[in-house]
C-alpha cells in the first residue's frame, strides 16, 4: 500500500465500477484533492486483463470478497456463494464483460419515483460519454469515451442456433440491444478492448495515475466514516499491519464501495436502523431505517442441454487443446480465451401486455455444475434465463460490529407470485426453443431440467433447487425523493453532511439488464452533482470531463 496523506478535498471509497469514474471525473480539475481507498490489491494479477480469466479470480480471496447469502428460503435453504470484486476495478474485473445500460424506461422509472435528474434523457448522454463503441455507429453509441465497448471475437454454432430457434419463435434479431429497443436476441457487446478486459480501472484509472492530485490507496480497508456532529469528516483505515489511520475530507466522503459494502461502512458509522445499531454497540449518528434493505438481485435458472454435436465442453478437454487454445490466444487474442460469460443475448416478454421485456437470456457454448466450477465431461451448453425486475427483496444486516466480519445477506428470492410465474414462464420459453429446429436437432437430451420435471409446482421446485445469482445486488442506499430514502437524488446521505453514495446500492429499482455499465453511468452523475455543487458553494473549477488521453 502506498502511504495515504491525511488530508484531501474528497475521499472515495471503493475503487470499482462507480469509484473508479468519481476519482477520474473529480480529479480532472488539478485543483481538486482526491483520495481514492480500495480494501483490495492492484490489478497486476494477468487473469484479470485475460477475458476468461473470471473462471480463475472468481471464488478466489485474492479478488473477490467471497460472501456467502444466509439459507434462503425462496431456494430451499440453500446459501449462495456471492462473489465481489476486491481490487482495483472491483466487481468490473472480474465480472462477465458484458456491457448493458439496461431499458430507457429504467431510468425513467426512478425519475418518475421522484428522482429528478435521472431521466433516460439525462442519464442517456452519460453513457454515451462514458464509452467508445468500437463497432462506431448506433443512436446514442459513444465514440470518444475511455471505456472500450467491442463485439464479441468469438462464435459458436450451438449459440447460433438458439438465435435461430428464437427467430423461428417469432423472435426479431436486434443488431444493439443498448440501442433504441432491447427486444430481441443477438450478440453481447464486451467490455473489451483488442482482447482484453477493459475494466473501470483500466478504462478511468491506469490512464490517469500520474496526476498529482489523485492518491490511490490500495489494501486500505475503510472501518468507518468519520462523522462529528453530523457531518463526515474523514474515513478511519485498516493498514495491512493491522494499524489504523484517519484520513480527513476537506469537502465530501463518497462511498462507492458497492451494494453490499456501502451500507456496511453507513451501519458501522453509526447511520441505519438505530435499533440495530444499538444492539451492535453502535452509536447513533442517524437513524435511517432503510440502510441496507430494498436488497435486489438477478436470480438466474441455468437449464444444461446435452449435444449431439461439441461444443466448447469438448473443446476444453485435453491439455493439446488447451495449449492450442492459450496459444491462439497469445498470439492473436482471439479463440476461448477472448470469451464473455455469455455469447448471445435474449431480451424477451413471458406475456403479452407487458410494456418492456422482462426476461433475459444468457446463451452459453458450455455447461458446468455452476459458474466457476470445471465444465461437464459431456458436450452441452447452457440456456441462463433471469427475470429482469424481480419484486423481492432482501436485507444487508450487520452481523458484528468488527468491520472485518462479512455482513448477514439475505436475499430473499422468489417471495412473490410474479417473481416465481415469471422464473417459470422463462424455464418454459427455454425449452420451447431446445424443442424448436435448427436447435432441437442439435441436442440429445433435456439434461437440467430432466424432461420429466413438468408442470408449474415441478418447475419451480426444480427452480428453487438449481437457480443462483447472476451477481447483480443493487438497491441497498435506495435513492429517493422520500424522507426514508438513505440517499437524496443527489446522492448525499440523508441527515448527514459531507457524505454520498454513489455505486448499485442507490439504485431505487434494479435495472432491467448487467448492472456494471449502470455503475459506471452512476459514478459519472455523482461527479458532475459535486462538481455543480461545488461552483455553485463559489468552489469553481472546470465542468467533469473524461481524461481519455492522458
Ligand atoms: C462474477 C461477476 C460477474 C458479473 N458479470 C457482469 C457482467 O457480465 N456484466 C455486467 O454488467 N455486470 C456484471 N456483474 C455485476 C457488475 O460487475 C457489478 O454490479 C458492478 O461492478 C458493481 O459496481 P459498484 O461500483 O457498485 O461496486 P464494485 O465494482 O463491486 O466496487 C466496490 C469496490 O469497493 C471496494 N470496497 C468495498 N468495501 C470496502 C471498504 N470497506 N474499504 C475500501 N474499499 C472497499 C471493493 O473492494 C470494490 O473494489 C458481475 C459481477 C460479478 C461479481
Amino acid at each position: 500500500m502506498s502511504q495515504a496523506s491525511d488530508l484531501a478535498d474528497y475521499v472515495i471509497v471503493g475503487a470499482g465500477s462507480a469509484g473508479c469514474v468519481v476519482a477520474n471525473h473529480l480529479s480532472a480539475d488539478p485543483a481538486i484533492r482526491v483520495t481514492l481507498l480500495e480494501a483490495g490489491n492492484r490489478d497486476s494479477s494477468p487473469w484479470i486483463h485475460i477475458p476468461v480469466g473470471y473462471f480463475h479470480t472468481m471464488h478466489n480471496p485474492d479478488f473477490d470478497w467471497c460472501y456467502e447469502t444466509e439459507p434462503d428460503p425462496g431456494l430451499n435453504g440453500r446459501s449462495l456463494h456471492w462473489p465481489r470484486g476486491k481490487v482495483l476495478g472491483g466487481s468490473s474485473s472480474l465480472n462477465g464483460l458484458l456491457y448493458v445500460r439496461g431499458q430507457r424506461e429504467d431510468y425513467d422509472r426512478w425519475a418518475q419515483m421522484g428522482n429528478e435528474g435521472w431521466s433516460w434523457r439525462e442519464v442517456g448522454p452519460l453513457f454515451e460519454e462514458l464509452e467508445t463503441f468500437q463497432r462506431g455507429e448506433g443512436e446514442g453509441r459513444g465514440t470518444h469515451g475511455p471505456l472500450q465497448v467491442s463485439d464479441p471475437r468469438l462464435r459458436r454454432r450451438i449459440c447460433e442456433l438458439w438465435i435461430e430457434a428464437a427467430k423461428a419463435n417469432g423472435i426479431p434479431y436486434n443488431p444493439d440491444y443498448n440501442g433504441p429497443v432491447q427486444d430481441g436476441v443477438g450478440h453481447f457487446q464486451l467490455t473489451v478492448n483488442k482482447g482484453r478486459r477493459c475494466s473501470s480501472a483500466a478504462a478511468f484509472l491506469k490512464p490517469i495515475r500520474h496526476r498529482q492530485n489523485l492518491d490511490v490507496v490500495t489494501n486500505a480497508q475503510v472501518r468507518r466514516v468519520v462523522i462529528e456532529d453530523g457531518h463526515a469528516t474523514g474515513v478511519e483505515i485498516r493498514r495491512p499491519d493491522g494499524s489504523h489511520q484517519v484520513i480527513r475530507a476537506a469537502r465530501e466522503v463518497i462511498l462507492c464501495a458497492g451494494a453490499i459494502g456501502s451500507p456496511q461502512i453507513l451501519m458501522l458509522s453509526g447511520v441505519g436502523d438505530a435499533e440495530h445499531l444499538r444492539d451492535h454497540g453502535i452509536a447513533v449518528a442517524q437513524d435511517a431505517p432503510e440502510v441496507g434493505r430494498n436488497l435486489q438481485d438477478h436470480l438466474q435458472a441455468r437449464l444444461v442441454f446435452k449435444c449431439r454435436e461439441a461444443t466448447l465442453n469438448d473443446e476444453v478437454r485435453s491439455l493439446m487443446n488447451k495449449a492450442r487454445i492459450g496459444l491462439e490466444y497469445a498470439l492473436f487474442r482471439t479463440g476461448p480465451m477472448s470469451m464473455a460469460a455469455s455469447l448471445v443475448f435474449g431480451f424477451l416478454r413471458t406475456r403479452p401486455g407487458l410494456a418492456t421485456p422482462d426476461i433475459q437470456f444468457h446463451i452459453q457454448p458450455w455447461s458446468a455444475d455452476s459458474p466457476g466450477e470445471g465444465v461437464h465431461p459431456f458436450s452441452a451448453f447452457t440456456q441462463s434465463v433471469c427475470q429482469l425486475r424481480p419484486e423481492s427483496r432482501g436485507t444487508i444486516t450487520l452481523r458484528s460490529a468488527d468491520p472485518l466480519v462479512a455482513p448477514l445477506i439475505e436475499p430473499n428470492y422468489l417471495a412473490t407470485q410474479t417473481d416465481r410465474d415469471t422464473l417459470v414462464a422463462g424455464i418454459e420459453i427455454a425449452r420451447k426453443f431446445a424443442r424448436t429446429e435448427p436447435l432441437k436437432s442439435a441436442i440429445s437430451e433435456e439434461f437440467r431440467p430432466t424432461a420429466d420435471v413438468q408442470g408449474y409446482d415441478e418447475v419451480l421446485a426444480w427452480a428453487r433447487m438449481n437457480s443462483t445469482t447472476i451477481y447483480h445486488p443493487t438497491g441497498t442506499c435506495r435513492m429517493g425523493a422520500d424522507e426514508r430514502a438513505v440517499v437524496d437524488p443527489r446522492l448525499r446521505v440523508r441527515g448527514i453532511r459531507g457524505l454520498r453514495v454513489a455505486d448499485c446500492s442507490i439504485m431505487p429499482e434494479i435495472v432491467s439488464g448487467n448492472t456494471n455499465a449502470p455503475a459506471m453511468m452512476i459514478g459519472a452523475k455523482l461527479a458532475r452533482m459535486v462538481l455543480d455543487d461545488r461552483r455553485a458553494e463559489g468552489g469553481a473549477g472546470p465542468r467533469a470531463g473524461i481524461d481519455k488521453a492522458a
